[in-house]
């Protein structure tokens, strides 16, 4: 395959091609998550917004419990349901994406100008075609000529989302051992994972899922194909995961925690392969993890998601050099040869049925004041174009040099430029 992928070779494409490959793959609004359990509602996401653009790795951190998986997989609605619910804004796709999705769902197109018309295969002449909710598919056009189009998965029915799963966006979960079917062969689970999708005969499927195997980095493929899952080792199965997410070449992989059960170098071998694989097939990449430090090797950009909330987002560099929730700082201090390199951060998570007011880290954060736990999360703050922090004391009225260091404290005078704005 062409090594050659990189974004430099799209150069001299036109403008608005470029305009276009820069709207987000994915982005979701106001997702929230929400379990029936006997001891109440339970919160497990509460609001939060992320995007993910096609070639880019944005990772989703916090520690167990934050809400991580549970977000990911709200995405194409795998929670159970009941006892789950999700609510809010999932919207996924291109305009090719839509193109081929009009075939099969009702279509409603949306105008600059605010005129809305429709069509798509799955159009009847039902009544109910009057209700939104069966347009699943969306065309967003200015001038007559198509900006933006999108599947809208929070509203999608299964079928559509089943569609999604299998073709479009792919799942790669922490423990391949529950994903793997020990029963079948691995090459035959990754040539069915081919044909419930493609069209492809017996003998092409298996020529790909060979390549496949080889291109994940298991040695002797073609021989290993024959092979049950229990012949395999533990990286080596997490490798045939990633095959088998490739094989319908999706355009978004949704990788929960990987490389958790795994040892450090077979975990830094895996995030290699993740990193090469994204440049040559130039998917966009969601990546769950609690580890900063797989977090800075493979990130694009950070959501720091604490308690079913986002603390901070921003791109790698900023969440690393100009880290600015407590939260984060804390996750950093953690890390080997930090402050908390030892022990982790102090408390644990609260209660998600029954969460404080106020920003959800106040009741372990060591600045906390009274301001911190009333009220609502703390609206996201805009330190930069990508940057944001939800914390009071980026607020009128508050001095956030008290979270990040003074300026005048001689440590900080490094990095005093233009923090102080009064
Ligand atoms: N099916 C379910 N029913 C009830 N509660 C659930 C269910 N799935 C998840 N939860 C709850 O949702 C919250 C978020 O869980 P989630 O698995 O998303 O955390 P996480 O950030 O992925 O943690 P970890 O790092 O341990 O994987 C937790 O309180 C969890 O107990
Ligand atoms: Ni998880």
């Amino acid at each position: 395959m062409n090594p050659n992928t990189n974004a430099n070779a799209n150069a001299n494409t036109s403008v608005t091609a470029n305009a276009r490959t820069d709207r987000p793959l994915l982005s979701v609004e106001g997702l929230r998550t929400t379990f029936d359990t006997d001891a109440g509602l339970l919160t497990a996401v509460d609001g939060v917004d992320f995007d993910v653009r096609r070639g880019e790795t944005v990772c989703i951190v916090g520690e167990s419990g934050s809400g991580k998986t549970v977000a990911s997989e709200s995405v194409t609605r795998l929670i159970p349901s009941p006892p789950g619910t999700v609510e809010g804004s999932v919207r996924f796709g291109e305009v090719e994406t839509v193109r081929e999705f009009a075939e099969r769902f009702p279509k409603r197109v949306v105008d600059a100008a605010g005129a809305t018309g429709r069509g798509g295969a799955g159009r009847t002449d039902d009544p109910d075609d009057d209700n939104d909710d069966r347009f699943v598919v969306v065309e967003e056009r200015t001038n007559g000529e198509i900006t933006r189009g999108y599947v809208d998965l929070a509203r999608a029915p299964e079928s559509a989302l089943r569609r999604v799963r299998g073709a479009n966006i792919s799942h790669v979960f922490q423990n391949p051992q529950d994903a793997l079917n020990h029963c079948y062969t691995v090459g035959w689970q990754i040539v069915e994972a081919i044909q419930v999708h493609e069209d492809v005969g017996k003998t092409a499927a298996r020529e790909r899922a060979v390549d496949l195997l080889e291109r994940v980095g298991i040695a002797n493929a073609a021989a290993r194909f024959d092979d049950y899952p229990h012949e395999f080792s533990g990286g080596q199965k997490q490798r045939v995961m990633i095959a088998m997410a490739l094989a319908t070449n999706p355009d978004l992989l949704v990788a929960d925690e990987p490389t958790t059960a795994l040892d450090v170098t077979v975990q830094s071998q895996i995030l290699d392969l993740v990193a090469d694989l994204q440049r040559e097939y130039g998917m966009g990449i969601l990546f769950i993890t609690h580890d900063l430090g797989v977090v800075a090797e493979i990130a694009d950009r950070v959501v720091v998601m604490y308690a079913g909330k986002v603390m901070e987002r921003g791109d790698v560099y900023e969440i690393f050099e100009t880290p600015s929730h407590p939260y984060t700082r804390a996750l950093i201090d953690c890390l080997p040869g930090g402050d908390r390199a030892a022990g982790g951060i102090e408390g644990t998570l609260p209660n998600p049925v029954d969460p404080p007011d106020g920003c959800r880290f106040a009741p372990r954060c060591p600045h906390a004041v009274e301001e911190c736990t009333v009220g609502e999360q703390p609206p996201e703050h805009v330190l930069s174009e990508s940057h944001r922090v939800s914390c009071v004391y980026y607020g009128e009225g508050f001095d956030e040099s008290v979270i990040v260091g003074s300026a005048d404290d001689e440590s900080a005078a490094g990095e005093a430029g233009g923090t102080a704005d009064d």
